[in-house]
């Protein structure tokens, strides 16, 4: 535990490009204290103070390759890594009864189902987005499938990142693909169309597609196209900076101390469910 009862918070991937901005929100924040930075083994960053890397000064928190002593004295993770390292950390957090926040997108369906497992014991917040904005856009895509008759509107949705992004589609067009499937009151598995290539044949009604870019250093930008006859309804998103991401991911954390082991999503932290 921190001092003062501040919510002691340790950033694994602290080096990565959220990792870093995690840092630099949580110094921000009130309620909110850095006490732990976890890299992998090899990582080169290993015993560099997380403050310095990030560009916040020294905080003396050393970036270490191992997680239990750190896990063990933290009441909440901020997890944007890869998705083997959720799982593992999601087994950690369960074992110290802590709050883990995860941002990690590409997890499969068996990742996710040992993350479920884990939140027996752990209060985790999993969520491919954890911005205000894009939640609340997925509230709103949701009204507008339902609204929008599947035979008369076709949703696609697009989006766009960086070059160094390495799983498709995002995190966050999946989950404006399940609003998008909730709203029409059908499951987005098996109703979904991730890539078109070649003789494709017609567009199967009721059918969400995606379509992926990426290049440069575009932070994170989303569109759900509901197309019909005559007229198109596109409802966007751009993120401009991660600490909307990262803002987001201690709120989560700051909600979750204190609640019953469960898996949560953003939508739950902001009251939007
Ligand atoms: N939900 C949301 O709101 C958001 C989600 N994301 C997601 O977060 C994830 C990370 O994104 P980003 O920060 O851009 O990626 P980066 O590659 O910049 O950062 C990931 C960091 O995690 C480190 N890492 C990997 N494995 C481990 C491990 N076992 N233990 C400790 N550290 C580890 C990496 O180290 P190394 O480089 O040495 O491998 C790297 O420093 C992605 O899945 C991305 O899609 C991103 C933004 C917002
Ligand atoms: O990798 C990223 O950068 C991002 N990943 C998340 C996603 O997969 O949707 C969230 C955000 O768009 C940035």
């Amino acid at each position: 535990m921190s001092e003062a009862g501040d919510m002691g918070l340790v950033v694994v991937g602290a080096a990565g490009r959220m990792g870093q901005t995690l840092i630099r929100a949580i110094h921000t924040i009130p309620g909110a204290r850095v006490i732990g930075a976890v890299e992998r083994a090899d990582s080169p960053h290993l015993g560099k103070d997380a403050g310095e890397l990030a560009g916040i000064g020294i905080i003396n928190v050393p970036i270490s390759d191992d997680p239990l002593p750190v896990f063990a004295k933290a009441d909440g993770v901020l997890d944007f890594t890869t998705p083997a390292s959720s799982v593992e950390f999601a087994g950690y957090a369960a074992q110290a009864r802590i709050a883990h926040v995860i941002g990690t997108t590409g997890c499969s369906a068996d990742d996710n189902a040992r993350i479920a497992a884990a939140a027996r014991h752990a209060m985790i917040v999993k969520s491919g987005n954890m911005s205000l904005g894009v939640n609340l856009l997925a509230v709103l895509v949701e009204q507008a499938a339902r609204a929008l008759d599947a035979d008369d509107f076709d949703i696609e949705i697009l989006e766009m990142h960086h070059k160094h992004k390495v799983d498709a589609p995002s995190g966050t067009a999946l989950l404006l693909g399940e609003a998008a499937a909730a709203g029409r009151g059908i499951a987005l598995a098996g109703n979904d169309v991730r890539s078109r290539d070649g003789h494709t044949g017609v567009r199967k009604t009721g059918s969400i597609g995606f379509a992926t870019l990426r290049g440069g250093s575009v932070v994170g930008d989303h569109s759900v196209i509901l197309a019909g006859t005559g007229e198109r309804i596109t409802l966007s998103h751009h993120a401009e900076d991660r600490a909307i991401f990262a803002r987001g991911a201690v709120k989560a954390a700051l909600w979750a101390r204190g609640k019953k082991p469960g898996l949560y999503s953003m939508r739950d932290v902001l009251g939007l469910s």
